[in-house]
């Protein structure tokens, strides 16, 4: 095994561990979807994400990334979230 080898396969495991992680977001988020629909509450929160966007910074601090690639990353997701939420809503 080379050495990029190395790094391609510690790079799948990460992946593997990311996907699974963001499938158990998305289980939590799909329940927070229906509880906004029932509840006649708006898909996006703006000053939740405020406070996500934040902690987010920190924690990427602590571990040495780049704050920006975080909520970049973060962005995408919580706007696929949203649209989500308001086909839950919508439907
Ligand atoms: O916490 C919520 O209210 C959510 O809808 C979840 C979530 C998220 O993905 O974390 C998504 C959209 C909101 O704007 C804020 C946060």
């Amino acid at each position: 095994m080379t050495a990029l080898d190395e790094l391609r396969s510690a790079i799948d495991k990460t992946d593997q561990q990311i996907v699974a992680l963001l499938a158990q977001r998305f289980i939590y988020t799909e329940a927070v979807g229906e509880y906004k629909a029932e509840h006649q509450l708006t898909a996006q929160d703006p000053n939740r994400e405020t406070l996500q966007f934040r902690k987010i910074a920190e924690i990427s601090e602590q571990y040495g990334l780049k704050p920006d690639y975080a909520l970049d990353i973060y962005r995408k997701i919580m706007d696929i979230v949203i649209s989500r939420h308001q086909e839950l809503h919508y439907k």
